[in-house]
């Protein structure tokens, strides 16, 4: 895209060939479109199909040899020229180029090790924009703990006190987000890394739109959880242990899979046959066999508020 200045009595032909000079080059090219002409008083765009004296047009500009060019604004000796009339010889159009500056662009180039060939697409409203109509920060308080540890009792009271007080929040817990966004997935080492993969996503996301997300998964494995926290800004992510010995989880065993598990019947059950690492830094360690919920619950908005 360049500007063009239209300098002489004889218009502007778009698709007539001019000689071009261009810093050292000696060059020629033609008008191949006028986007629009402007008015120099009003700064109004309209439409033209040629450029008379004086006139001043964004224009598309074919040349009949690559040269490199660049913006005028960053380099104006190599992201300028002159139009000549290939008969008369007369300097006719002085021409400004622009090429988008690279914080122009709606995209840029970030590193991603996405199996695609992506960029990333900038978006107009921010995180701090959305916070500021949701009146409060996005975050993430994520659950995690033995399966019958009471996660999901706690998270479901968090939302419950969340909501009352006008915060925007989102509950993901284990067992329903393993009815669609992961129902693919087993209980191997492989797809519980890849569950908390795809919901430290999600949750990021939400934080993103300005929500107080909480997670409710058993999140075993150290590495995943602090993967999921590095998608997170400091003091964004707070991890919320919900510590209590196996032996009452196992006692509780309101769905019955411990026994089951006991029983051989089910494989890689957390704690029985397959490993829970405890958080060696949570924000939050919730002894629940010590507090009831209501103590539990100002525990936790402590730290999360
Ligand atoms: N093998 C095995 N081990 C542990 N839990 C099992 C298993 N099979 C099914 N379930 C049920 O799945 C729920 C845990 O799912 P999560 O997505 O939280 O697990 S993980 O974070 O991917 O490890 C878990 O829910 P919670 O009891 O609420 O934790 C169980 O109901
Ligand atoms: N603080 C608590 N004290 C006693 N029982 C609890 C407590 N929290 C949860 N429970 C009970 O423990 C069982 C498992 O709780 P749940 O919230 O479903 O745990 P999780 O999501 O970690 O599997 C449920 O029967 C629930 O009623």
């Amino acid at each position: 895209m360049v500007t063009i200045v239209w300098m002489h009595e004889t218009a502007l032909e778009p698709g007539k060939l001019y000689d071009l000079k261009l810093a050292t080059r000696d060059l020629a090219g033609k008008v191949t479109a006028i986007d629009y002409q402007v008015d120099v008083n009003t700064l109004e765009q309209r439409h033209a199909d040629h450029l008379d004296l004086n006139a001043i047009a964004c224009c598309h500009v074919e040349l009949t040899a690559p040269v490199p060019v660049d913006d005028y604004r960053t380099n104006p000796g190599t992201g300028s020229f002159i139009l000549i009339d290939r008969l008369t010889n007369l300097t006719v159009g002085a021409g400004m180029i622009h090429c988008p500056l690279e914080s122009e662009l709606p995209y840029e180039y970030r590193e991603h090790d996405s199996k695609a060939r992506v960029v990333w697409n900038r978006t107009s409203v921010t995180q701090a924009m959305r916070e500021q109509i949701n009146g409060h920060a996005g975050k993430c308080v994520w659950f995690t703990g033995y399966s019958g540890s009471g996660k999901s009792s706690l998270a479901n009271a968090l939302e419950v006190e969340l909501n009352r007080r006008g915060y925007h929040t989102m509950l993901l817990d284990g067992d329903n987000i393993r009815h669609g966004l992961c129902k693919d997935l087993g209980m191997s080492e492989a797809d519980r890394t890849e569950n908390i993969r795809r919901v430290g996503e999600v949750a990021r996301l939400f934080a993103e739109a300005g929500i107080i997300v909480i997670t409710a998964f058993i999140s075993p494995f150290r590495t995943d959880r602090d993967q999921a926290r590095a998608l997170f800004d400091d003091g964004d992510f707070l991890e919320v242990h919900v510590d209590i010995p196996l032996d009452i989880c196992e006692q509780r065993d309101p769905k019955g899979l411990y026994q089951k598990a006991r029983e051989g019947q089910l494989d890689d059950f957390t704690g029985i046959n397959s490993p829970y690492e405890v958080p060696k830094a949570a924000e939050v360690r919730l002894k629940t066999t010590e507090f009831n919920q209501q103590e539990l619950l100002s525990q936790l908005f402590k730290i999360v508020m």
